[in-house]
């Protein structure tokens, strides 16, 4: 089945916190097959950051602010899908021929779907496309058993990326196959880092009949869920929060080094994602740092800073640890001077 001539295709791009979304969204950006894509970007936090981190700004980049897709911006979806379109249509931004929706690592992709199906305007221009969802082979079978979320994410893909491999043992990866195949059989299962992954079959339209699973979620299988709440685009559980820290001086390397570090051997489990655009004491470009849960993935010099904004930027995604009591911590010793800065205080359980 190939996209229908006349519909904007929607892909969503889904996947849990940190499972490698928006860098798979960078390579796909990268493909001649896909430079007629419009992008919307949907992330869990006050700040957004993924559309820096692509490093690709353009006029059809658009970021979901303030909540997640699949419940409180579901309405903010439906404007930028139309907006986009009327833009199209006016000439303002090029042709575009497809969508592509990054959602957070949160969002139930249920409700997100059946927003385009449901909407009367939308469903005049757009058409579901496939589902891609990432999963993280590292930290994918502590969220599976985890996060109910992950496991939709995984159950309604058509496409199953699993990142991360060279990082993990070929056991590991083996053990994940096997589970994802048993909560979804029918997507098509491949490994980012494969060689021969032809990246435009990512975004091909899919032959399994996703479009009636959506109208009836509660069919599919859900590998031993610890809570069920979502389902219906409910708000996340109370306990998983948000905190975001804006930062005007540069801050030291090792200070905030040794604070990360700390908070991680200590809090991983809670800590669901940490990520930031970092101005650093002696470094002209920003850094981008990455954490899910106890893995910190190598920082990375961007290219340039994405505006005027020299601010450092940083956003923690918890469950169940106060985010205020974390950016005290933070500030007392990533900000204080070398020589009065006090002893590190790590928020206890
Ligand atoms: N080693 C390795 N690192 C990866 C791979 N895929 C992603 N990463 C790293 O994992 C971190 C998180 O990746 P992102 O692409 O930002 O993940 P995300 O799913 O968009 O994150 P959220 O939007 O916050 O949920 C970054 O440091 C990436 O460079 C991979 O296949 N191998």
């Amino acid at each position: 089945m190939h996209d229908e001539p006349g519909f904007v295709t929607v892909n969503l791009l889904t996947g849990f916190l940190g499972s490698g979304k928006t860098t798979l969204l960078r390579r796909l950006l990268a493909e001649d097959a896909f430079a007629d894509a419009a992008v919307l970007i949907n992330e869990f936090g006050e700040i957004g950051l993924d559309h820096h981190l692509i490093e690709r700004i353009d006029d059809e980049i658009v970021l979901l602010r303030s909540g997640c897709v699949c419940c409180t911006v579901r309405g903010e979806l439906a404007e930028a899908l139309k907006d986009l379109y009327s833009k199209r249509e006016r000439g303002l931004v090029p042709p575009f021929r497809r969508v592509i929706i990054e959602s957070t690592g949160l969002a139930d992709p249920f409700p997100v779907l059946s927003t385009i199906k449901a909407d009367p305007i939308l469903r005049h221009h757009f058409r579901p496309g496939s589902v891609v969802t990432a999963v993280d082979a590292v930290n994918g079978q502590r969220q599976l058993d985890t996060y109910i979320e992950s496991n939709r994410q995984a159950a309604i893909a058509d496409r199953l990326v699993i990142t991360k491999t060279d990082l993990a043992t070929d056991s590991e990866r083996q053990a994940l196959e096997s589970r994802l195949r048993r909560i979804n059989p029918d997507a098509l299962l491949v490994c980012a880092g494969d060689d021969d992954l032809d990246l435009s079959s990512l975004l091909q339209n899919a032959t399994t009949m996703r479009g009636d699973h959506v109208q009836s979620p509660s069919g599919f299988y859900c590998e031993e869920p610890v809570w069920l709440t979502n389902a219906d685009g409910a708000p996340h559980r109370a306990a998983i929060s948000s905190v975001t820290m804006t930062v005007d001086r540069p801050i030291d390397w090792t200070a905030f080094g040794i604070w990360l570090t700390m908070l991680l051997n200590r809090h991983g489990e809670r800590v669901l994602r940490v990520k930031g655009i970092l101005n650093l004491v002696g470094e002209e470009r920003p850094v981008a740092i990455h954490g899910v849960q106890h893995l910190v993935h190598t920082p990375v010099h961007m290219e340039a800073w994405p505006s005027n904004d020299r601010s450092s930027r940083l956003v923690f995604i918890l469950d169940g640890l106060d985010g205020e009591v974390l950016k005290r911590s933070f500030e007392a010793f990533t900000l204080a001077d070398a020589d009065v800065r006090p002893p590190l205080a790590i928020p206890a359980e």
